[in-house]
């Protein structure tokens, strides 16, 4: 039987979107992957699927590329506001806040975490300069906006091969849940960033990333808030002050309907 989608993108980072509120939608890894591979399914960043939440307007469930479900998706949050008029989204990174205006959705994420144990990194170490390098990239600070992220900051984003270097830092072992990499050019108080993400692989653009690099470069004094964040696939504008939620204020693009017999992917 025919079951509906949406096809939506924050900034390029695209999704396909289940309303599972109504009538409820059992995601297993297999079948995430089978929707998301652009050749033999509909093709995708991440899967989202939207369900009935007791905590919030709505809870939207996270599935990367590679089947495997995560906490928190920043583009998506946008598009599920977008899509859905949520002022409240419960995922598994916590209950995150939105609002529209015009073209210009915020979310709130949560309160950014640092601690080694929070990020999560295998064993204690400070988060501010990971001691650990792989080729040109070393001592990135580390941090938990919802989902972890390590953020290295480099002279030329466009000079890293994160294609090469990004599935080795995502894997590594000390990291026992993945991580998300980026890589992050400061220049004239604004940010340009580039992201290999856990499960999903170089995107055109990450907004949990965004919110990650744009907390440790206020953090590091390289920056002020608010800072914009500029990706391959467009801009968000971040704010964080100490002790509060990150903001993020940006895009989501409905591109569109479509209908699918999931039976017929054989997951
Ligand atoms: N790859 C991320 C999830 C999607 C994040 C990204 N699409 C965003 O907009 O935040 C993770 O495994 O935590």
């Amino acid at each position: 039987m025919a079951r509906p989608f949406h096809k939506m993108h924050g900034l390029g980072n695209d999704f396909v979107i289940f309303d599972g509120r109504e009538e409820p939608l059992a995601m297993t890894e297999p079948l995430a992957r089978a929707v998301a591979d652009r050749r033999t399914g509909i093709g995708c960043d991440q899967l989202i699927v939207l369900e009935p939440s007791s905590r919030a307007n709505v809870r939207m469930r996270i599935y990367n590329h590679d089947g495997g479900e995560v906490q928190s998706c920043g583009n998506a949050s946008r598009c599920v506001v977008a899509l859905t008029g949520a002022r409240t989204i419960e995922t598994g990174g916590g209950v995150i806040a939105g609002s529209e205006d015009g073209g210009r959705i915020e979310v709130s994420l949560i309160e950014p975490r640092f601690a080694w144990d929070q990020v999560p990194i295998t064993y204690p170490m400070d988060t501010d300069a990971v001691p650990m390098g792989w080729g040109p990239l070393e001592k990135p600070m580390a941090v938990n906006v919802g989902n972890p992220h390590l953020v290295f900051f480099v002279d030329d984003v466009d000079a890293i091969d994160l294609v090469r270097l990004g599935p080795s830092i995502e894997h590594d072992p000390a990291f026992p849940e993945r991580i998300n990499v980026n890589v992050a050019q400061v220049k004239d108080g604004a940010i340009r960033l580039r992201t290999w993400e856990r499960g999903a692989g170089l995107t055109l653009a990450c907004g949990t990333g965004a919110c990650a690099t744009a907390v440790a470069a206020i953090k590091s004094k390289r920056v002020t808030s608010p800072v914009k964040v500029t990706m391959q696939g467009g801009s968000l504008e971040i704010a964080w002050v100490p002790g509060e939620p990150v903001r993020m204020i940006g895009s989501a693009t409905y591109v569109f309907r479509g209908e699918i017999e999931l039976e017929r992917l054989g997951a």
